[in-house]
């Protein structure tokens, strides 16, 4: 995730910023550039270009790791593993395993319905895209990609996505042979998984999380009818820990969601440059560690569903037709459940045993599943395309781990099988990995955003770099 990108929507292009400068210019013109860099941060400050205290910093400039600015000590609320476990974890074991896993062909094909069918506020102006009434995006304002012909759509479909071009999902897709799994019903989920003709097949590659341009009352009404309706923030000093679940299932996808804009923002919307905006990511999550605290916790129970499953995923198929790729997607898949770090550091990463114990259990479920499958009718309401794609997968995602965890249980109901669909296993390591970047990009950054705050110093924007570059 680090660089700056200058790519037109598909993520081939990624160019760093030391891509573009060739390498015998870079040290021919060491000297000048750092003289210039000096004037340039000079005549900057005193301008007022750059305002003390403004924390946009580029990721290709930043951060030394800052010894003690760990925040994030002890065992993760409500888990049993500590943060810095987590994080050594993530970064020598799992990140890299889940960033290979994502690409193999099965993992990367994602079977969703995009059509925006919003069952609680039909009237909503960003939800028309079934008639494709919402074609209003001057030719302008596509970039190349989305104009190319792509097979098997039509120019109409193509030029029907609500607002801006970056929230439109990619839906370039090769031929795959997929071998049917089957379809089970998950009594954490809303959507209906049978094959239809509304079911789209979408590349997840080409359609990478991140900013889009949703905002305003739209994305605001989502979230207030997540928050407000279907998970309440618990009372602070509530101790039913199967209360607090949900609320905190939901705030640490969010926080991922955040993050996920941050680290790949469009920076300059003019010339389609892409990079981080740390000031977002503080104001949003960083400066909030209940978010971040929830991010690690979130992380963790899914973490703890996938090493929970292992068994039937294991054994699962992972058949595209493509041999080669599927047998490398089998051994990632055991290289991550059976990884000895993994299994010695943190082997229990939540311990869901201890939930769901008293009287009330059974009927506490019962209400909490209701809660979730609303979230997910809700996630049909998401007024832009890429983002409805990742919010329907992360919480199809979510929902797969619920299931895991308690709605089937070896010792209590030794009958109840463990069934998963495809697309449920394909959600699940997705929602994986975009945690896993999210807790790798925290870590990473956290300590830069707080040594620009505590130190008050001037510090660069990519669009300011971008500047430079081109003086
Ligand atoms: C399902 C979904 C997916 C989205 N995907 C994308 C995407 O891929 N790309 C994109 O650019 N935009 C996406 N958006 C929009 C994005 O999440 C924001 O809504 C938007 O950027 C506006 O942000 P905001 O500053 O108004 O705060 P929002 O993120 O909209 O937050 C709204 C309110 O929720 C509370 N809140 C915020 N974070 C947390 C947290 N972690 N825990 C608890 N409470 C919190 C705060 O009170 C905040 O004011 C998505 C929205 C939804 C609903």
């Amino acid at each position: 995730m680090n660089g700056v990108k200058g790519d037109g929507g598909d993520g081939a292009g990624v160019v760093g910023v030391r891509t573009v400068m060739g390498a015998r210019w870079r040290w021919r013109w060491v000297p000048a550039v750092g003289a210039l860099l000096v004037v340039f941060l000079a005549v900057a400050v005193a301008s007022g270009r750059i305002a003390p205290g403004m924390t946009l910093l580029g990721s290709t400039i930043s951060s030394c790791p800052c010894k003690g600015s760990q925040k994030y000590t002890g065992i993760v609320e409500d888990c049993c593993c500590d943060y810095e476990t987590v994080d050594s974890l993530n970064k020598e074991v799992l990140h890299p395993i889940l960033q290979k896993l994502v690409t193999t062909p099965f993992f990367r094909y994602f079977k969703v319905k995009l059509w925006c069918d919003c069952p609680f506020w039909p009237d909503d102006g960003m939800c028309r895209l079934r008639d494709c009434s919402v074609c209003e995006c001057p030719e302008g304002e596509f970039p190349e990609p989305f104009k190319k012909p792509v097979s098997g759509l039509s120019a109409d479909d193509m030029m029907c996505q609500e607002g801006k071009p970056q929230a439109a999902v990619d839906r370039t897709i090769d031929t795959k042979v997929f071998r049917g799994w089957r379809v089970v019903d998950n009594p954490w989920t809303n959507d209906d998984e049978t094959d239809n003709e509304e079911m789209t097949y979408v590349n997840l590659q080409l359609n990478p999380e991140r900013y889009t341009g949703y905002s305003g009352p739209s994305a605001r009404r989502i979230w207030e009818a997540i928050y407000a309706e279907n998970c309440p923030k618990y009372p602070s000093g509530e101790t039913c820990p199967e209360k607090k679940v949900l609320y905190k299932l939901i705030s640490g996808l969010h926080s991922s969601i955040s993050v996920h804009i941050a680290s790949d923002y469009l920076v300059e919307e003019a010339s389609n440059l892409w990079g981080h905006n740390l000031e977002l990511l503080n104001d949003r999550v960083l400066r909030h560690p209940e978010r971040v605290r929830n991010l690690y916790f979130t992380f963790l129970f899914v973490l703890r569903a996938v090493t929970k499953a292992k068994d039937y995923l294991e054994q699962a198929e992972y058949s595209t037709g493509s041999s080669v790729e599927d047998l490398r997607a089998q051994s990632l898949v055991k290289e991550l459940l059976y990884n000895p770090k993994l299994q010695a550091a943190c082997p229990l990463p939540f311990d869901e045993a201890k939930l769901w114990k008293g009287q009330s259990g059974p009927e506490l479920m019962h209400q909490i599943q209701k809660q979730f499958r609303n979230i997910s009718a809700i996630m049909d309401c998401v007024g832009c395309e890429k983002c409805r794609l990742w919010g329907k997968l992360q919480v199809l995602g979510l929902g797969t781990a619920l299931k895991i965890l308690f709605s089937v249980d070896g010792q209590t109901h030794p009958d109840h099988q463990l069934q998963l669909q495809r697309n449920e296993v394909i959600a699940l390591v997705n929602l994986l990995n975009r945690l896993s970047e999210s807790v790798k990009f925290v870590k990473e950054m956290g300590p830069s955003v707080d040594r620009s705050l505590k130190m008050k110093m001037p510090s660069l924007s990519i669009a300011w770099v971008k500047g430079f570059l081109r003086f």
